[in-house]
């Protein structure tokens, strides 16, 4: 009697198999006078959110038919209360998080008119590098590096998390 190998007919499910969610992130950035780029915006993330109280640029997914400067405009909109000009299109990253996998598209914006409203009850910072507000979402991260290699900025962008964050 002949054995045949057992044949696998699943399939095992693989992070890249994962459609990502897409998403417009805005670098809100302040210029001096000679336009050289100086503190940016980080925002925490909302109660009742994935990864709560974690730092990141504001932003948030596309919705259908939107490009990524709509939704950014549209987002920090309801997130901020500011109305943006141009968002320049910067860097794009792909994350893979437990709860989703995402691709950012990180816009840099430099105008925007409005008073701000934190009106999801998160907290905004000013920021420069190395970042002093604790702990950054890790999508956060590569942002800070690329700041810091524009900024030929040496050594830590952030501080690690205190253990259990
Ligand atoms: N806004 C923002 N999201 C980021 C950054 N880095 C990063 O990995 N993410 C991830 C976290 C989330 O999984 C996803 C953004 O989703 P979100 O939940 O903030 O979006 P949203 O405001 O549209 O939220 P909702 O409709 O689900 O309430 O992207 C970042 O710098 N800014």
């Amino acid at each position: 009697m002949s054995t045949s190998p057992e044949r696998k007919s699943y399939h095992v499910m693989e992070p890249t198999d994962r459609v990502p969610v897409e998403v417009a992130v805005g670098v809100l950035i302040e210029r001096d006078a000679q336009g050289r780029e100086g503190r940016f915006l980080l925002t925490s993330r909302p109660e009742g959110k994935v990864y709560a109280g974690h730092w990141e640029f504001p932003g948030g997914k596309l919705e259908a038919g939107e490009t990524v400067e709509q939704a950014l405009r549209r987002e920090l909109i309801e997130e901020l209360g500011i109305t943006i000009g141009e968002a320049h299109a910067w860097q794009t990253e792909v994350m893979d998080y437990p709860h989703a996998r995402v691709r950012l598209h990180f816009c840099k914006v430099y105008t925007w008119e409005g008073a701000f409203e934190m009106r999801e009850g998160q907290h905004m910072a000013w920021q420069t590098l190395p970042v002093d507000v604790v702990p950054v979402l890790p999508g956060t991260i590569p942002v800070l590096q690329w700041l810091a290699a524009e900024r030929g900025h040496p050594g830590p962008t952030h501080q690690a998390p205190v253990s259990g964050d």
